[in-house]
């Protein structure tokens, strides 16, 4: 039986060490402000939000977040998202995805300041990340979450086959990146990835990332015994119950370690995005600061 890698509990103390980082920029007259911009619908995004506040608020965070409807053009975005970039309050900005269909997120996504950039999703810091550049730049906060547990959990990266399934831009993609940084093997698998060849792959892999947003993708027949799995779908059920893309309960049989949907990612991403707000606050106000995960 795996152990569960409680999400909630490593997010707890992330958040503890974020909150001392908040206080010592208030000491210093900053308070790091972080906005959220919503377009539209999308359920798990509404789970995002709320939590967000929340946490926000725990660790001394100024968040609000601007709701615009489906129907919203990309001009009035735009216009706001200039309007931020030039507000001194503001340290981070966050455009929740997916957007509606009139929306160009590539558009978006460049628009924002790359110093306010707390997703780390504009060309800029995406390319550094990719480079491998040195220096202070925001990485998007799932993967990054995700880093931060695997080392809280003291799972070994270098030299390990790993296999990240999905390549978006908020989670596969920057994924890659930070396993290869941290110098494993990293097999990168997609929808366009035949079925039998991710099962094959799947049986090889030491630890396995699942971000595809399909039930059951990954049962606990494709792992190898041992393997560690992250688990970060958020799939709604018809009986209103929030799962992943792994088959919890017989992966669990096989791997050593798993986390669990909900409590394992989710609470991570959003304590990661509170982190990279505190620590885009600093680059602002030219504070230095310890590097929170490594107190965790
Ligand atoms: N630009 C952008 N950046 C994102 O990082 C981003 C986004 N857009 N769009 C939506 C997705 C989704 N996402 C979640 C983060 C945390 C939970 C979360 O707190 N999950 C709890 C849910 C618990 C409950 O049921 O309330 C858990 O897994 O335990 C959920 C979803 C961030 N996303």
């Amino acid at each position: 039986m795996a152990k569960i890698i409680d999400g909630k509990a490593i997010a707890k103390k992330l958040r503890a060490v974020v909150k001392a980082q908040t206080e010592q920029l208030k000491q210093k007259g900053v308070i790091p402000g972080l906005v959220v911009i919503l377009i539209g619908n999308d359920p798990a995004s509404e789970i995002y939000v709320r939590n967000k506040e929340r946490a926000a608020e725990k660790v001394g965070v100024n968040a609000r977040t601007i709701k615009y409807p489906a129907s919203a053009t990309e001009a009035e975005v735009l216009a706001k998202i200039e309007a931020l970039n030039q507000d001194e309050q503001v340290d981070a900005i966050l455009v929740q995805s997916p957007m509606p269909a009139q929306f160009n997120s590539e558009v978006i996504q460049a628009a924002i300041s790359p110093a306010k950039d707390v997703d780390g999703f504009h060309p800029l810091n995406i390319g550094k990340l990719f480079a491998n550049r040195s220096g202070y730049y925001p990485v998007a906060n799932t993967p990054r979450g995700i880093m931060t547990m695997l080392k809280h959990e003291g799972v070994a990266l270098a030299g390990k086959n790993i296999l990240v399934v999905g390549r978006s831009i908020l989670v596969g993609r920057p994924m890659f990146a930070l396993l290869e940084r941290a110098n494993a093997t990293v097999t990168l698998a997609h929808r366009y990835t035949p079925i039998d060849t991710l099962k094959l792959l799947a049986q090889q892999a030491d630890v396995v990332i699942v971000a595809t947003g399909v039930v059951n993708l990954i049962q606990g027949s494709d792992l190898k015994a041992g393997a560690v799995v992250i688990d970060v779908g958020i799939n709604r059920l018809a009986d209103g119950k929030l799962v992943g893309d792994v088959d919890f309960s017989s992966a669990s049989q096989v791997a050593s370690a798993i986390t669990p949907v909900p409590g394992g990612v989710g609470p991570m991403t959003i304590a990661t995005l509170l982190q990279t707000t505190v620590e885009l606050a600093g680059q602002h106000h030219d504070i230095e600061m310890e590097q929170a995960w490594q107190n965790i």
